[in-house]
């Protein structure tokens, strides 16, 4: 049974596809309110839960935390990764939303809507106190063009408004494309009417607009903040609200929700929503549904394509991937349970077409691999990087430019303590992964099962001596390969069996004469 706990009010019908698979147990309840959080292998949230590393701490058997939304400022991503715990988000699905909810922001805005109906609601009839400006004409400056800043200036520019961006990732093609004026942050400041920002909430756009940038803009500027509370300073607002260089502030969020202690909310110029943005139907539904598929795909073994910590891959992409994927891991697991020594770099190799494909992932997938054969805990694509890091352990990938003769190939070299060993495979199509080369031995296996490596010298009657220590223990040899460089010096032997070998038998292998090392591989 795969257990998931919906903290935050997520829609019911989004959860569908969740819903109707069998096995799974889905849970609405509050973290706070849960006494049994160690049960559940998924969480799904808005922004309302801190996903902590206190609350995943207890919750061991957390694999996935599912946002349905954008911001994960909210979740400690790095605490995550560490423990091998998938974060995805939905990234579109309330993109709309929000950038209606913007726009119709910035309308109240400059009309003082909420601030007449109020009046009107108190039986006043005040026309003259509510004149407003037209959007017309005016400049708005748009602080991040992703997802809903673009949806943002394509309102804006039907309303016959200039629209300035700043964003550092912009190119001119894409501004032209758009049609919105690209210009740096200092610009932008100076001319903009009203400025609005839709960056997320990062160490980089915390306070971006202060005391000191807001003191660049026009007298009687306009600023809107629904995208994280903290990028534009709360006491910055107040001050430039007082000396009247601010004309109207419209927040849906704030540093600290529900803002209880802040003064911003004394201000008449100030309007507020409870962080709307995304609190439609359909962007519920959107959002909910979205994350729904992807746990269902995580569930299912499949590539989950919205993770914020893994290398964002479709699942067409994941097809080209996983048969390297698969020989990485074997050749991993097979390194480290061959050599039994501490390691100090693990070095990958892609030639051909494994070069071609999203080698982060099936690099890390490797090490992963690697790593469990020594470590008890969750390891994963996810946290395969950070934990080699942590202990001590480099790697690095390269791309080869030879031409060994593979249409593709994957070899990996391991520096340990006391030696470097080094493994070569391949993944020939319709026919599975092969191993074609160990410590410079060609040979030709396929990693799976229960295997024997035996280090030799090239002599006469080795192999009748093998088979006939091993007929003798009633064990049946499946399959065998040998290889060596010269005639008479250093062999090996591959071979493999129907059930995994006992240690008297290992033990009696090694005394023979010939036989340098053994040692029993399983994958
Ligand atoms: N009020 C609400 O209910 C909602 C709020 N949000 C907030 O809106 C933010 C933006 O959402 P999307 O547009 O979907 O994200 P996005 O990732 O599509 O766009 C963010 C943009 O900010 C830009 N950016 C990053 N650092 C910047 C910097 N230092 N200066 C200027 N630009 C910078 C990026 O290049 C990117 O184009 C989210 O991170 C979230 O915090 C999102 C949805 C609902
Ligand atoms: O998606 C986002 O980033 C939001 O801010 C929406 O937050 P919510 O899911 O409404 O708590």
């Amino acid at each position: 049974m795969f257990r998931v706990l919906v903290s935050d009010p997520i829609s019911r019908d989004g959860l569908e596809p969740l819903l109707e698979a069998n096995n799974i147990e889905i849970v609405q309840k509050n973290v706070s309110e849960e006494e049994n959080l160690a049960q559940y292998d998924a969480l799904f949230v808005r922004s309302a839960t801190k996903v902590t590393e206190e609350l995943m701490n207890q919750m061991p058997k957390l694999k996935i935390v599912a946002r349905a939304g954008v911001g994960v400022d909210n979740i400690d991503v790095d605490q995550a990764t560490r423990k091998g715990i998938i974060v995805i988000n939905a990234p579109d699905g309330n993109t709309i939303s929000t950038a209606e909810h913007t726009f119709a922001m910035i309308a109240s805005l400059v009309r003082h809507i909420p601030q007449a109906n109020m009046s009107v609601k108190n039986r006043e009839w005040k026309r003259s106190s509510f004149v407003g400006s037209e959007l017309h004409g005016k400049m708005l400056g748009i602080v991040g063009l992703g997802r809903i800043g673009t949806e943002l200036a394509r309102r804006a520019k039907a309303f016959g408004m200039r629209v300035a961006v700043f964003d550092p990732f912009l190119t001119k093609e894409r501004s032209e494309k758009i049609g919105v004026e690209k210009h740096d942050f200092e610009e932008l400041l100076t001319q903009a009417d009203i400025i609005t920002v839709h960056t997320p909430l990062t160490k980089e756009t915390k306070g971006l607009l202060n005391k000191e940038t807001i003191s660049k803009t026009k007298k009687g500027v306009y600023l809107v903040n629904c995208a994280r509370g903290g990028i534009i300073d709360e006491d910055a607002l107040c001050t430039y609200l007082e000396n009247g260089h601010v004309r109207g502030v419209a927040l849906d969020v704030f540093e600290v929700e529900p803002p209880e202690h802040t003064r911003l909310l004394e201000f008449e110029q100030v309007i507020a929503t409870p962080h709307l943005g995304a609190s439609t139907k359909e962007a519920q539904l959107n959002v909910a549904y979205q994350v729904s598929k992807e746990v269902l795909l995580f569930i299912q073994g499949k590539q989950v394509t919205t993770s914020i910590n893994l290398p964002a891959m479709s699942d067409e992409a994941y097809q080209k991937v996983a048969p390297y994927d698969s020989l990485a891991q074997k050749i991993g697991s097979f390194l480290s349970q061959y050599m039994n020594q501490p390691v100090q770099s693990i070095t990958i190799e892609y030639e051909g077409t494994a070069a071609e494909i999203e080698t982060a992932y099936v690099t890390k997938s490797m090490i992963a691999s690697f790593l469990k054969q020594r470590m008890d805990i969750n390891i994963n694509t996810v946290n395969a990087g950070v934990l080699a890091r942590e202990r001590g352990i480099q790697f690095i990938e390269k791309v080869s430019d030879q031409n060994s003769g593979y249409s593709n190939s994957m070899k990996v070299t391991i520096h340990g303590e006391q030696t470097t060993s080094e493994i070569k495979g391949t993944s020939i199509p319709h026919f599975g992964e092969r191993i074609v080369s160990v410590n410079g031995f060609s040979i030709d296996f396929h990693p799976s099962g229960h295997l024997l490596y035996i280090q030799h010298t090239d002599v006469p009657g080795v192999i009748g001596n093998v088979g006939r220590i091993l007929g003798n223990h009633s064990v049946n040899i499946a399959t065998m390969q040998v290889g060596r460089k010269e005639k008479g010096g250093e062999a090996i032997m591959m071979l493999s069996f129907d059930r995994p070998l006992d240690q008297p038998i290992l033990s009696a292998l090694t005394e023979l004469d010939e036989i340098v090392f053994v040692k029993a591989i399983e994958l």
